[in-house]
C-alpha cells in the first residue's frame, strides 16, 4: 500500500518538524497537534500527537502532502472498518449486517482519527508515577477506547499492551502489514458484553521511535447506544442503562484516562 508508506513519511516529516511549526494545524482544541498531555484531565504521556475529526477536511494547510495522504487514508480505513463491523454482525448472525457499519458510514458520524509519535526515551523517572514497576515510562496510559471500533496500524516499534483479565501486560508484537482493531466501549454495549473493550496502554522504548495512526470508528452524537434487539433473546436484559453517544462521550471526556468509565452506565453495578 503506497499510500501508507506515502503517510508514514510526510508524519515522520511533520513530527520531526520545530514544534512552533508543529503547532500551526490551524485545528481548535481538543483537535489537532499536541504533546505530553492526553485529554483534559492531566494524563501525560511520552508521547506528541495529531487528533483529527474524520468529518470534515483536517486544515493542515500549511502541510499539504499530509493533508492528502491522511483523506486516502482515512477513506480507506473507514471503509476497513465497515467491513470488519460487517463480517462481526454475521458471526453474531445479526441482520442487517450493516446495523453496526452503518453508524460509521452516516455523513454525522462523531469518528477521529490520531496520529501518535513516541519518540525514544531514555529510561528516566517514570511519569507521574504511572509506569508498570519495571522501569518502563509511559507513552500512552492505560485506557479503553470509547468509541465503536478502533483501527491502529504502527510502524515496526513495539510498545502497545493489552491487559488480561488478571491484570497482567501482554506486548502486541508490531507488525507494519497488519491492522490491530480493538473494541470500543460502545460496541461492549451494543453487544450487550459479548465482545469487551479490553484495556490497553503503549510503554516506550528506549532506542527506537513508535509511529502509530488509529481511526476510532464512533457513532453520530444524537445514537442511542443500547444492545442490538436482534441479538437479545427471550428475556435477557440490557446490562446497560440508556444514553447516546452525546451522553458517553461527554462523560468520557471528563475522566482521567485509567477511569472505568462504562461503570457509571452499568444497571447492575457493585456499589
Ligand atoms: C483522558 C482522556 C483522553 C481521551 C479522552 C479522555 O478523557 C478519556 C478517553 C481518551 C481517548 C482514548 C481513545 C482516543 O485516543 C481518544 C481520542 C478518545 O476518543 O478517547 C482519547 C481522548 C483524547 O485524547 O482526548
Ligand atoms: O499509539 C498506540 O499504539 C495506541 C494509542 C491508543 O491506544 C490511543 O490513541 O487510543
Ligand atoms: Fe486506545
Amino acid at each position: 500500500m503506497e499510500s501508507i508508506s506515502v503517510l508514514e513519511s510526510e508524519a515522520t516529516k511533520f513530527f520531526s518538524l520545530p514544534l512552533c511549526e508543529k503547532q500551526k494545524t490551524g485545528q481548535t482544541q481538543p483537535y489537532g497537534y499536541g504533546h505530553k498531555r492526553i485529554g483534559t484531565q492531566g494524563d501525560v504521556g511520552w508521547v506528541e500527537y495529531l487528533l483529527l475529526t474524520t468529518n470534515q477536511d483536517p486544515s493542515l494547510h500549511s502541510f499539504q502532502t499530509l493533508r492528502v495522504a491522511l483523506n486516502n487514508y482515512m477513506k480507506s480505513v473507514k471503509k476497513m472498518a465497515c467491513e470488519i463491523l460487517e463480517m462481526m454482525a454475521d458471526g453474531l448472525k445479526i441482520q442487517p449486517r450493516n446495523v453496526l457499519s452503518k453508524l460509521l458510514m452516516d455523513e454525522e458520524s462523531d469518528s477521529v482519527f490520531r496520529v501518535n509519535h513516541y519518540p525514544p526515551c531514555p529510561n528516566v523517572q517514570p511519569l507521574s508515577g504511572n509506569g508498570n514497576g519495571n522501569g518502563d515510562v509511559i507513552g500512552f496510559g492505560e485506557h479503553t477506547d470509547p468509541q465503536i471500533i478502533s483501527v491502529l496500524r504502527s510502524n515496526n516499534t513495539s510498545g502497545l499492551q493489552i491487559s488480561l483479565r488478571e491484570g497482567s501486560w501482554i506486548s502486541v508484537p508490531p507488525d507494519q502489514t497488519s491492522f490491530f482493531i480493538n473494541v470500543g466501549d460502545s460496541l461492549q454495549v451494543m453487544t450487550n458484553g459479548r465482545f469487551k473493550s479490553v484495556k490497553h496502554r503503549v510503554v516506550t522504548n528506549s532506542v527506537k521511535s513508535r509511529l502509530s495512526m488509529i481511526y476510532f470508528g464512533g457513532p453520530p452524537l444524537s445514537e442511542k447506544i443500547a444492545p442490538l434487539p436482534s441479538l437479545m433473546r427471550g428475556d435477557q436484559q440490557s446490562l446497560y442503562k440508556e444514553f447516546t453517544w452525546f451522553e458517553y462521550k461527554k462523560s468520557a471526556y471528563n475522566s482521567r484516562l485509567a477511569d472505568n468509565r462504562l461503570i457509571h452506565f452499568e444497571k447492575f453495578a457493585a456499589s
